[in-house]
Formats: structure tokens, C-alpha cells, sequence
């Protein structure tokens, strides 16, 4: 029985955004509504154009037998400068000052809807480059890892500070924790990360940023490549960090947790993301 275009359209719709940077071909969709793959041509236009203007993604087309059409999603300009803003009033709330310059972010990283939307802003930066996996380091940056990831579909791989038997064999780097020059461990199982693999190293928080700079050794001991590093927030830091070159959604610039004064604004994933 052919399925109408208004039927075809919602479906095809709802099909790509489960399936997001996955190749479908166009000989699938014509097949399953058993229509013309012109009649499907029209149709993934009408849904291109339509992402296109609601900044929903890109539609790419892939040309030839092997091709087809791949969601790539994205977060329009707009909505990720509004949404940067309205965390970086909801950070600059004095109750969220921690000890040692560190600020309350459990609350926002455990609500779905930041967690959609900070992954979106991330797989967005990342979109059009060749990522194979998403790295963090236990535990809060662990909802962050598994957002981008769906995003971008591809794994995220779980770095660990203390050894557990259910881990297997690991990998191991020490690596100074910047905040506190204590000399610390981070491994990672060996079964979890093939050789050249291209890493996105995600996180909550960077302070001194030793820890992004263990897990940047790490990603060489398994002779792969770092692509990026993108925080949600990153702290004032009086000290020098190991790794200068990283992105933050938001970034602290003034604390003080003895006059209990706190203020964050955005940092400079926007500029780094849209320019
Ligand atoms: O830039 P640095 O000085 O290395 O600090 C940033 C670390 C410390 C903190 O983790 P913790 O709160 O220590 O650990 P967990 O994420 O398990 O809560 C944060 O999540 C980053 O991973």
C-alpha cells in the first residue's frame, strides 16, 4: 500500500533523528513506504530545508549506489548563545560556591533537559569533524560523555581513578592534579579504545587542568589522536594549566568564597563553535 507524502514526511522525520551521523540509504526509505526514490528525493528535500531553517541539523547527501542521507544534528546560534546565558545566571547563584574556587553543577548535569542540550552544543562543535569516540573521566563528566555521544553516535569510553577488577587489564598514566600537585592515576581498559582512534575528551569542570592533561597522555598511550577538549565550565585559575588549547561553555570570573561572591559568564565555546 503507498503511504502518503504527509505520512512519508513524518516518518522519515522521526527515523533520522533517532539514527543521527548514520548513512541511510535512499533505496531503504523507497522500500519501506514503496515509493519512488524520486518521490523520496522530494521528500528528504522537503525535511533538508526544513532542518535547514529551524537550525534542527544538516541533511547531507551522499551521492552514488553506495550513498544515501546522514542527520547531522546541530544547535542553531541563537538558541546556544541563549541557552549559555540563562546557565551562566543560573551558575553565578552565590549557594553554588564550593571550597577551593569549585562550584555546585550536580543539580544541572543530572537534569535531562541541560544534559540534551549540552550535548547537542558539543556533537554541534564537533559535527563535521571525524570523531570515533568520546572520553571522560569518572563521574560527573559521565552524563556529559553519554550525551554527546548519542549526538554523535559513537561510544564514550569511561576513564577511572581507582582500579576495579570488573575493568580487565587497563592502561595507566600518572598525571599531577593541578589543583592540589598531588601526583594521581587514571587508567582505562585496554578493550575499550582501538589504536587511531580520534578521541573527544569531555569533562564538567577544569580547575588546574591536570586532569584533561592525563587523560590527553592517555589517548597517546593508545596511539590515537586527541580531536578536542570541551568543558561546561572552567574555573579561574591563578596558576599555570598543563593544556591551554580547550573549549568551555561557561567560564567562572569572579569568585571568592570567603565574600561568598560568584560570577559566571559565557566562555568561549560560542566564538570557537559559530565563527
Ligand atoms: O582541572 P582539574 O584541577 O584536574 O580539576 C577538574 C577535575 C576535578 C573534578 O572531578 P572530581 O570532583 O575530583 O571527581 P568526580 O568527577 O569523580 O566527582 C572535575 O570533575 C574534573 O574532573
Amino acid at each position: 500500500l503507498k503511504v502518503r507524502r504527509s505520512e512519508r514526511l513524518i516518518d522519515i522525520t522521526h527515523y533520522l533523528l533517532e539514527r543521527p551521523h548514520t548513512l541511510v540509504p535512499l533505496t531503504f526509505f523507497a522500500k519501506r513506504y514503496e515509493s519512488a526514490k524520486s518521490s523520496i528525493s522530494e521528500d528528504l528535500g522537503i525535511v533538508r530545508r526544513t532542518f535547514k531553517g529551524r537550525g534542527t541539523g544538516i541533511l547531507q547527501t551522499i551521492p552514488g549506489a553506495a550513498g544515501g542521507v546522514r542527520f547531522i544534528p546541530t544547535i542553531a546560534p541563537a538558541e546556544a548563545t541563549e541557552f549559555i546565558r540563562a546557565m551562566a545566571i543560573e551558575l553565578s547563584d552565590k549557594s553554588r560556591l564550593l571550597p577551593g574556587g569549585y562550584v555546585y553543577l550536580s543539580d544541572l548535569l543530572g537534569q535531562p533537559k541541560v544534559l540534551r542540550a549540552v550535548g547537542r552544543l558539543i556533537a554541534t562543535q564537533y559535527a563535521q569533524q571525524q570523531v570515533d569516540a568520546v572520553m571522560t573521566v569518572a563521574t560527573k563528566g559521565v552524563p556529559i560523555a553519554q550525551s554527546v555521544s548519542a549526538y554523535l553516535n559513537v561510544p564514550f569510553v569511561i576513564v577511572r581513578r581507582d582500579s576495579k577488577i570488573t575493568e580487565g587489564p587497563t592502561v595507566s598514566v600518572n598525571y599531577v592534579s593541578g589543583s592540589s600537585r598531588r601526583v594521581e592515576k587514571m587508567e582505562l581498559s585496554k578493550r575499550s579504545l582501538s589504536q587511531n582512534s580520534r578521541v573527544l575528551v569531555v569533562d564538567d569542570f577544569i580547575k588546574g587542568g591536570g586532569t584533561v592533561n592525563g587523560m590527553k597522555s592517555l589517548i597517546e598511550e593508545f596511539d590515537s589522536q586527541l580531536v578536542g577538549i570541551t568543558v561546561f565550565a572552567e574555573s579561574l585559575f591563578s596558576g599555570k594549566r598543563p593544556i591551554s588549547d580547550y573549549t568551555a561553555l561557561l567560564a567562572v570570573d569572579q569568585v571568592d568564597d570567603q565574600a561568598k561572591m560568584l560570577h559566571v559568564k559565557a566562555g568561549n565555546y560560542l566564538e570557537r563553535t559559530f565563527n
